[in-house]
């Protein structure tokens, strides 16, 4: 698989400056393709993963909406009903110590590994069916923050990637700018600043373009808009709903 290969030779033709354990993220890389290559042969060599609705409510948004407060309320409120849930986020866990290394190299070695995470997050998302998966952010992210940098509005043409499966619910919160730079400077100082944040704060035609994206251009007739201004247990309230809706 491309993503694959392109990490691949980024960490073989940059070894002395890839500072983190090469050998563990090469693991990482095999086992993600055998993993493919099984379910290749399972599916006669043709994976369709995008036909896969997972138990899944994928929240996305700017930085600093309120995803991961959400996440852990929507969690709360799914245990009181008695519902098993589970906290996932993109990049998952077993990536986060290579995210820092990754931050720092070319657009589209980036794209690569947030696209690894999305490949792994996919697996988890397939194999979880009778637990709810809480998502903070998935592959809406990467094609949104990717296609926002790029400035012709005209050229936008996404289609959700057949090697991913998608989630029965994605929610796009919204918040006011003022609201959302209130939520940043409050947001725990551990967090690292990446450049889409940096950009995000500094270029309000880079903000636009991103809401813009997420509102019309997420190829999935799952995607909801809600307004992240309220208080999170209303929020809450509101995605609980969507999923009664939709019989999860
Ligand atoms: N509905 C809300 N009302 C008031 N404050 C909120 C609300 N949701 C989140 N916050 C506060 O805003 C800050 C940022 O929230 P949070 O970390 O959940 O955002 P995030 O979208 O996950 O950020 P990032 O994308 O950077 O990880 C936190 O300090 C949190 O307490
Ligand atoms: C997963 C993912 C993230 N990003 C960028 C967008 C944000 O500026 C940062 C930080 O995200 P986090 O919520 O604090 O983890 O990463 C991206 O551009 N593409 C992605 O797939």
């Amino acid at each position: 698989m491309e993503i694959l290969q392109i990490l691949r030779n980024h960490i073989v033709s940059n070894k002395p400056s890839f500072m983190c354990n090469d050998e563990i993220f090469s693991t990482i890389l095999n086992n993600i393709e055998k993993q493919l290559i099984t379910d290749l042969q399972g599916q006669n060599n043709e994976l369709h993963y995008d036909q896969f609705i997972a138990r899944c409510i994928d929240l996305e948004g700017l930085d600093g909406c309120g995803k991961s407060t959400l996440a852990n309320e929507l969690q709360k409120q799914l245990n009181i009903r008695g519902q098993k849930s589970r906290l996932l986020s993109t990049p998952p866990s077993e990536l986060l110590p290579f995210r820092s290394y990754f931050d720092t190299q070319p657009e589209s070695i980036r794209r690569a590994f947030y696209n690894l995470g999305n490949l792994i997050v996919s697996f988890e998302l397939k194999n979880q069916q009778d637990t709810i998966i809480i998502l903070d952010r998935y592959w809406p992210s990467t094609i949104a923050y990717q296609q926002a940098k790029i400035i012709d509005n005209n050229q936008i043409n996404i289609s959700w990637p057949n090697y991913l499966v998608q989630p029965a619910v994605i929610v796009y919160i919204y918040v006011d700018e003022a609201e959302r730079c209130r939520r940043i400077t409050q947001r725990s100082v551990l967090i690292p600043v990446t450049v889409e944040e940096k950009q995000l704060a500094e270029q309000e035609a880079f903000r636009n373009r991103l809401d813009f994206i997420y509102r019309n251009h997420i190829p999935s007739s799952h995607l909801h808009v809600i307004d992240g201004n309220r208080a999170t247990n209303v929020i809450a309230n509101d995605i609980l709903n969507l999923l009664s809706e939709q019989n999860l």
